[in-house]
Order: C-alpha cells, then sequence, then structure tokens
C-alpha cells in the first residue's frame, strides 16, 4: 500500500501543496523540455523554414505547470469520439497554440493527400500502387464498382466460412468429434502480427476454437507449435497468410506442418486455408491441391494494413474502423483524432524522430498492441528517402509491454534516466465484465489499483517534464480495436505527408531479404565443392581457404566459416576437423559422397 500512495503524491503537477497560487501563476514557468533542443538536420532547416521556426520557439516554449491551468489545457485539447467512446488527451505534450498555427498549411496539405489517396491515387508511388485499406471498412468509397464488389464479396465469404467452421458444418475429414478444436496461422510480418495482437485482445476465455500461431522460421519454434497441438492436429484448420504468397518463412512453416500431417496420417488439403493475392505461388499451390478454402488479399493492401482483410467478428472490428475513419477525415487538427497523434509525434521527435513512441497499454489483453505497432510505425516511416529522393533517415523507433507490469522493469529510466522517449498510454476503463468486480479492501478493487498505477506513472512522469499522450476506450471489444488500429494507420499516414516520406512500401526489408537469398545460394555451392573433393579417393579434407577459393568466392570466407560451424552443429552429414574456435585449423570434408549431384 506504502508504494501505492507513494505515487499518488509522487506528481508535483497536481499537488496543490506546491503551488503558493495555482491559478495566477501562469508565466514562471520552467521551460518544457527543460534542455535546449538538437538543432533541426540542415536539411529541414533549408527547406522548411517555417517549420525551422516553430521547432525553435518551441525551444523556448513552457507547458503550464499550474495545476487549474493544466486542467484547462486538458479540458480544451480533450478529443472525445461519442459513438466509439473513445478519448485522446494531448495535454501532456507541450506544443504550443503557435506551433500548431505553424503546422496548419502542412497539416491542410497532409490531409489533402490523404483524400487523394482514399479516391484512388497512387499514394506508393515506388511500387505504383493504390493504398486500399480504408475502403475495406468502408467499401462504398472503392474508387470503382469492381473493387467494392471484389471487397463485399469477399466479406461475405469470410463471414460464412468462419461460421460454417465454428457451427460445425464445415469439418476436418478424420477428427473423432468431427469439429475444428485449433487454428494454426502459419505467416510472418503484416501477415501475423495483427492477428496475433487482435486474437490475444478479443479471443474469449473459452473460444470455440483455440488459435496459434506459426511466425518463424525456427525449426524448434515450429516443433514445439506442432507438439502443443498433438493429437489435435487432426481437428486443427490450418490458415497460411502470406500476401505475397511468396516468403520463405510462412513457406518453410507451410512445409513443415505438411510434414507433420503426413506423418500423423493427416489429409492436409482438407484442413488447409490459403489467405495471399490471388494467383500468387501460394494461391497456385492451394487451387492445385484442392484445400478446404482460399481467400484473396489485395494488391492495394499492404501487408501490416492488412489486419481488417480476414478475421472473426470482422464486421464489428470493420465498423469501428469506419467510425474512425470518418474522425479522421475532419480537417479541423483538434477535431481529428489521427491528425491530433501526429502532431504530437512531430511535436515530441521534432519531425526527425529524434524520440522513441513507448506505448503502454493498461490492460493484458492489449500486451501486443506495441508489437503491432512496431511494424505499423517503423515499416511505414523508417525510410531512408522522401518523396524528392532527399536522404532523410526518418522515422519513429516503437517499443512497450504493458503497464502496470513494466512499472517493474523500465519506468524508473523513463522518470528519471536519458530523456529520449514519449510515452503513450492507453486506457481502458472498463476492469472487468459488470457484476463480477469485488473490493479487496474497503473501497478499492483490483482494477482501482490498475487505474491508479497509470494515473501515477502518467504524473510522475509529467512532474520530470517527460511527455505522454493517453488514448482512452470504455472496453476491449472488436470495435475499439478496429478503431485503435485505424487511428494509428491514419496517424502514420498523415505524420509521413506532413515529413513527405512514402509509408507504404519497405525497400529496406528487401535488401535482408536478398542478403539471405545469397547465403542460402553459398551454402549449395560450398556444398557442391565438398561433394567434389569428398568423391576423390582418398577423401580431400578442405581448409576454409580452399572452400572459398574453389567457390570462387575468397571475400566470402568467413560466410563460408559460419556455414560450415552450422551445417555441423546440426549434424548434417559434413565433418570438420580441428577446432571452431580457431578457424584456420579447420580442415572439412562431407561423410557421403554424392556422385549423382557430381555429375548432375
Ligand atoms: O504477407 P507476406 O507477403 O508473406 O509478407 C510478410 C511480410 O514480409 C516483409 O517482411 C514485409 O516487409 C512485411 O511488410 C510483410 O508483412
Amino acid at each position: 500500500m506504502a508504494s501505492i500512495s507513494g505515487i499518488y503524491s509522487s506528481s508535483p503537477t497536481l499537488n496543490h501543496k506546491n503551488h503558493s497560487n495555482p491559478i495566477r501563476r501562469r508565466t514562471p514557468l520552467p521551460s518544457f523540455p527543460p534542455h535546449p533542443k538538437p538543432s533541426p538536420p540542415r536539411s529541414l532547416a533549408r527547406e522548411a523554414p517555417a517549420q525551422l521556426s516553430a521547432i525553435t520557439k518551441r525551444v523556448n516554449a513552457g507547458l503550464e505547470k499550474d495545476p487549474r491551468a493544466l486542467w484547462l489545457r486538458y479540458v480544451e485539447w480533450l478529443y472525445q469520439h461519442k459513438e466509439l467512446g473513445l478519448y485522446l488527451d494531448v495535454s501532456r505534450v507541450g506544443f504550443s497554440d503557435e506551433f500548431v498555427r505553424e503546422m496548419e498549411p502542412q497539416f491542410q496539405a497532409a490531409l489533402r493527400s490523404m483524400e487523394e489517396l482514399e479516391k484512388g491515387a497512387i499514394a506508393n508511388p515506388d511500387e505504383r500502387r493504390m493504398v486500399g485499406h480504408y475502403w475495406l471498412r468502408d467499401s462504398a468509397r472503392a474508387p470503382n464498382s469492381f473493387l467494392k464488389a471484389q471487397i463485399d464479396k469477399t466479406l461475405d465469404a469470410i463471414s460464412e466460412f468462419a461460421n460454417d467452421v465454428v457451427s460445425g458444418k464445415i469439418k476436418p475429414p478424420s477428427s473423432p468429434d468431427g469439429r475444428f478444436t485449433q487454428i494454426l496461422s502459419v505467416g510472418i510480418g503484416g501477415s501475423a502480427l495483427g492477428p496475433q495482437f487482435v486474437a490475444e485482445a478479443l479471443a474469449p476465455d473459452n473460444p470455440p476454437l483455440k488459435i496459434r500461431f506459426i511466425d518463424n522460421t525456427d525449426p524448434a519454434g515450429i516443433d514445439h507449435q506442432i507438439a502443443q497441438l498433438g493429437p489435435e492436429l487432426a481437428s486443427t484448420l490450418v490458415i497460411v497468410i502470406s500476401k505475397s504468397g511468396g516468403t520463405p518463412e510462412t513457406r518453410n512453416g507451410l512445409l513443415e506442418v505438411q510434414k507433420a500431417f503426413r506423418e500423423a496420417g493427416l489429409n492436409f488439403p482438407k484442413q488447409g486455408v490459403a489467405i495471399t493475392q490471388e494467383n500468387s505461388l501460394l494461391d497456385n499451390t492451394a487451387r492445385i491441391e484442392g484445400w478446404l478454402a482460399r481467400f484473396p488479399m489485395f494488391d492495394w493492401v499492404g501487408g501490416r494494413t492488412s489486419e481488417m482483410s480476414a478475421s472473426i467478428d470482422i464486421k464489428e472490428m470493420l465498423a469501428g474502423a469506419a467510425l474512425m475513419d470518418e474522425a479522421n477525415r475532419n480537417t479541423v487538427i483538434r477535431n481529428n483524432p489521427a491528425a491530433l497523434l501526429a502532431l504530437c509525434w512531430y511535436w515530441a521527435t521534432d519531425g526527425v524522430g529524434s524520440k522513441d513512441m513507448v506505448i503502454l497499454p493498461y490492460k493484458d489483453s492489449l500486451l501486443l498492441f506495441s508489437r503491432y505497432l512496431q511494424q505499423l510505425v517503423m515499416e511505414s516511416l523508417g525510410k531512408e528517402f522522401d518523396l524528392d529522393g532527399n536522404r532523410v533517415n526518418q522515422g519513429i523507433s516503437v517499443y512497450g509491454n504493458k503497464g502496470s507490469t513494466d512499472q517493474h522493469a523500465y519506468i524508473q529510466q523513463l522518470r528519471e534516466g536519458v530523456h529520449n522517449f514519449f510515452v503513450t498510454f492507453i486506457e481502458v476503463l472498463r476492469d472487468r465484465p459488470p457484476g463480477h468486480d469485488w473490493e479487496l479492501e474497503p473501497g478499492v478493487t483490483c482494477g482501482d489499483y490498475l487505474f491508479g498505477m497509470l494515473q501515477g506513472t502518467r504524473s510522475a512522469l509529467y512532474g520530470n517534464n517527460r511527455e505522454s499522450i493517453t488514448v482512452t476506450v470504455q472496453e476491449v471489444t472488436p470495435r475499439s480495436v478496429g478503431a485503435l488500429i485505424a487511428l494509428y494507420e491514419r496517424a502514420v499516414g498523415i505524420y509521413a505527408s506532413l515529413v513527405n516520406i512514402n509509408a507504404y512500401h519497405q525497400p529496406g526489408v528487401e535488401a535482408g531479404k536478398k542478403a539471405a537469398g545469397e547465403v542460402l545460394a553459398l551454402q549449395k555451392r560450398v556444398l557442391a565443392v565438398l561433394n567434389e573433393a569428398s568423391c576423390k579417393e582418398p577423401v580431400e579434407p578442405l581448409t576454409l581457404e580452399e572452400v572459398a577459393d574453389r567457390c570462387h568466392a575468397p571475400e566470402d570466407i568467413e560466410m563460408i566459416y559460419k556455414i560450415i560451424a552450422h551445417m555441423a552443429a546440426n549434424d548434417r552429414a559434413l565433418i570438420a576437423e580441428g577446432n571452431c574456435g580457431s578457424p584456420r585449423s579447420i580442415k572439412v570434408f562431407l561423410g557421403e559422397c554424392n556422385l549423382d549431384e557430381l555429375y548432375a
């Protein structure tokens, strides 16, 4: 108890005793933030004098620390969406009215580009693609009737399929009780994070089908998921999700699952569902093999904004997202929650990502929201070049788990340590379903503690000049989760326009994928060289230098060493003599010679 009351009283900003005359104390404000900001980068100074002056003024701006003035600021800026029961509080972010005025033209331009995007403009110029995730929740906004029909048809088909699976109309072929009991979702990135977040947030305590995920190419992780299913593999619906239909991690997951089906004597196609673009590799495989169902993903929906393409209770989520989208079309910044968020991000990070975004949901079921936002924000905003080709190295880092758990982990640093972040609290007003609450001490419930922790942390951080935003929802429901996703999707879009980058492609991810492909190609060459030497009489063990020379890749010797060490650790018919800690001592050959391959 002592520590709880400590938190309540730790905020100088809310403790009237600290201020002799709170109402009149309007000017002698400590500057907020207290340290001078680093100068904006040169390109910004050169290209946007208005922004520069806003940032300079911001350095000198003080935020009201007087509790009454703070309350007025809270009331003045509080955004409420009545129908969604959603609130956005930006009062603990220190932007000045002048900053908002100076940003106004940029915001109007950003809102106009969002309008164009919704009308079907090529908003992803590098990939020459439209960006249509907003149409998924309001198909009437799709730019033509063909796209509208595609969206409506898919939504109906998914709903019907989900109902038939849950009701038992669609059955697994060899399950004893005749119903699907588990879902195994195979996918990565945007094809995993959204479903994971939504499942964690919305699944009831005893769902008709339990869901588990394979979202990596880690064989031990895949084995673990399959082992946990045990005999229930026979009643598992396997949903393979990949927009491109060619992502190697997802393909590997599928191949591993298919192997497990074969070993259990089960017929995979009767339990397999593919969610992918029409005519992708995955789609074609599913069609040829006659999988149970196939649902389309659309070219104009990016992976990280595809959460609304397939999900249980999708209609309510879509309704929440559609309401939020509507609010986000408002051209008055303070009445547009996504614009308000983007404004806070711009202010807090100087429009150059100088601070990290810490997401703290005070609700266990929202644990994965920060992980979901990590992809949405960092993959969208983390760009080397702006739309005019200038090198800008943009982005905002995102991390966070959940409150109050994080109170016992890293909040110490947030309050007192390096000041390189701003916080977003996600508050859920309803603690428990009605009728289940009880007071664990007089007048106080378990949920009151959680509430106290959130408010206390917000005040304690603010008391030390750490800015925060608070998003409040009444309950975690499909509707509010849909609204939260839509709020952040749009804020990312607006922010991207403000800083003039393409939020809808991910060229940086491709570099790593290409490099991974090159490593695997090199491994094949290494194996061919070793096979040739191992087919000699007597067998010719090779040093790493010799392997590298014969692969015509002397510059890749370090990678060859790593490939050999990895294969040796995994009992791969490869014999390495010497000590892995002294790479020069290693001599390597294969335990068996493959003549077919040698003469292929
Ligand atoms: O859905 P897929 O095509 O399999 O893509 C899965 C993921 O692949 C890449 O890593 C992209 O950067 C992500 O944006 C995408 O979500």
